[in-house]
């Protein structure tokens, strides 16, 4: 499990993640959700140790992150990760050969599932098939919990159906996810807990199944209670 407490950020004078607490559990999809600049995306760098933090507390698995924690967790941005000039079949021969838990076969499954080609060039993908080739990066790494910064962000319908087919398929496996988005139209049927973050803060966490069956309220019920209030 991943537990994120009292997890206080500044940047220069400015806070812009206050007291921010929440877990993450193996097996589950969590969505952090929020509007642009509300602090997803700190929340996650925190989380893999890629930015410091004023005070709070993150653990992984009972443990703070160390070079052996690091091994269970994977980070995929929304942005390019692989150098341009590259091939995609280049960047997973250089995954493969800088990861000892690449796993080989999982890519090359990934490929297939998201219709991409070896010898497509990293500076020539659309804004989709980048998307693709992150998500294939860091599913193909054998960790235990996988932090998704906007893997939904600006594509188009059909890739972002593709990309909602893979967390319901078994290459997720069962491992534990962190996702952030600010729009969840496509993807609340996949979500098991919600994190609503407004302006630093944790406004709202429950778990999607729970609020449907007691409370007969959908994600979007809830971020329109929580939000317009
Ligand atoms: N390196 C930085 N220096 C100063 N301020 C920053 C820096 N990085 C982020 N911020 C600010 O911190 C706040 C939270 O940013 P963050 O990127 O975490 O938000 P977000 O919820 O992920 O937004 P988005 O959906 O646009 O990615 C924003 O106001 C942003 O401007």
């Amino acid at each position: 499990m991943i537990e994120v407490k009292n997890l206080t950020k500044k940047f220069g004078r400015r806070r812009v993640l206050e007291n921010v607490s929440f877990t993450a559990e193996k097996g589950q999809i969590t969505c952090l959700i929020g509007i642009n600049g509300v602090g997803k995306t700190t929340t996650l760098k925190a989380i893999m140790g890629l930015t410091p933090y004023k005070s709070g507390t993150i653990l992984i698995d009972n443990e703070p992150i160390s070079k052996q924690v690091y091994e269970k967790i994977t980070f995929i941005p929304d942005a390019a990760i692989m150098p341009p000039s590259m091939t995609i079949g280049e960047a997973l021969v250089f995954m493969q050969d800088f990861y000892s838990n690449w796993n080989n076969e999982r890519a090359l499954e990934l490929l297939k599932f998201f219709n991409l080609k070896e010898e497509f060039r990293i500076a020539e993908l659309s804004k989709g098939n980048t998307a693709k080739v992150n998500l294939l990066m860091g599913l193909a790494i054998d960790v235990d919990y996988i932090l998704m910064d906007e893997p939904f962000s600006g594509i188009d319908i059909f890739s972002r159906e593709q990309i909602a087919n893979v967390f319901t398929s078994h290459l997720i496996e069962d491992r534990g996810v962190i996702i952030t988005t600010h729009e969840i139209n496509d993807i609340e049927h996949l979500i098991d807990k919600v994190i609503l973050l407004d302006n630093g803060s944790v406004l709202k966490e429950f778990y999607t199944e729970e609020m449907r069956s007691q409370e007969g309220k959908s994600v979007i019920d809830v971020m329109r209670e929580v939000y317009r209030a």
